[in-house]
């Protein structure tokens, strides 16, 4: 089965990149950040299944990757040159957020390949079953905007829609510390949504999904239009299974594309 979807990632994206220009030092990085392709590995996808839309990759960088990733965005300078703790970028986005983005849309369309030679029963074979529909995985450029944030321990971000000027299909990566995001649905003018799929008593629930570190969300459709996320790192709310998760600094890389 790897020799096959390695095999048809060939057919579909080519041998994985080469770097622009000959310059040893820009080919050394890119040769650093090819280790961020998924040739050769096959990722689990999984749904959250209240939350249409909603789809985690645990294991989307192995540890070694997450270095290689770190360093070159810390090359960038962004984060500590104005001791700032957000660095958003548009347009022409640098070479390893290419390659991050390469990254998703392999790992995605391997997805909607397995999922459709695996027979899949019919209630699973809309565009639900898929970490990303197809009209979103193949817009080009996937992704044209993206933000890096650090968040020192006790720091997270309140909850909130992201900008309606950002399309569809919005893919978060966390680095260095894991974290639980929280779902919550939008109130106004859903409340009649929210009784119909969450159930009255329900309906202010928030629902708590753990972000390790390497791990990708992909949120689209309901999950980007309906469903408010936020982390919350006061003591008290960073709890998983019972237990509170050990806080270290944590990174966050945002992928979208602007409408
Ligand atoms: O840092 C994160 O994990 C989330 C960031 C986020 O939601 C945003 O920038 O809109
Ligand atoms: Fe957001």
């Amino acid at each position: 089965m790897e020799e096959e979807v390695r095999m048809l990632l060939q057919d579909a994206f080519g041998e994985s990149s080469d770097g622009e220009g000959g310059d040893e030092a820009q080919e050394r990085k890119s040769q650093d950040l090819n280790k961020l392709s998924i040739f050769g590995e096959i990722q689990n996808w999984e749904r959250i299944d209240q939350i249409k839309g909603l789809w985690l990759c645990r294991d989307f960088l192995s540890p070694d990757q997450q270095s290689s990733l770190l360093s070159a965005i810390q090359k960038e300078g962004w984060l500590s040159e104005f001791s700032g703790n957000q660095a958003m970028r548009f347009g022409n986005l640098p070479q390893w957020a290419i390659e991050l983005s390469n990254s998703i849309k392999e790992a995605v369309f391997v997805s909607h390949y397995l999922s459709e030679s695996r027979n899949l029963p019919t209630r699973d074979k809309g565009k639900e079953a898929y970490p990303l529909p197809p009209e979103l995985l193949w817009r080009e450029p996937l992704f044209d905007q993206l933000i890096a944030n650090t968040y020192q321990p006790g720091e997270g971000i309140c909850a909130h829609v992201d900008l309606m000027r950002f399309d569809d299909g919005i893919a978060i990566l966390s680095l260095e510390s894991s974290c639980v995001m929280h779902f919550s649905l939008v109130e106004d003018e859903l409340s009649d949504y929210r009784e119909e799929k969450a159930g009255k008593n329900s309906s202010s629930a928030k629902i708590p999904v753990l972000l390790t570190e390497g791990s990708l969300v992909l949120m689209w459709g309901e999950a980007r239009y309906f469903w408010k996320h936020e982390i919350n790192r006061k003591p008290g709310f960073q709890k998983w299974m019972g237990q509170e998760i050990d806080q270290r600094k944590r990174t966050s890389i945002t992928l979208r594309k602007l409408c």
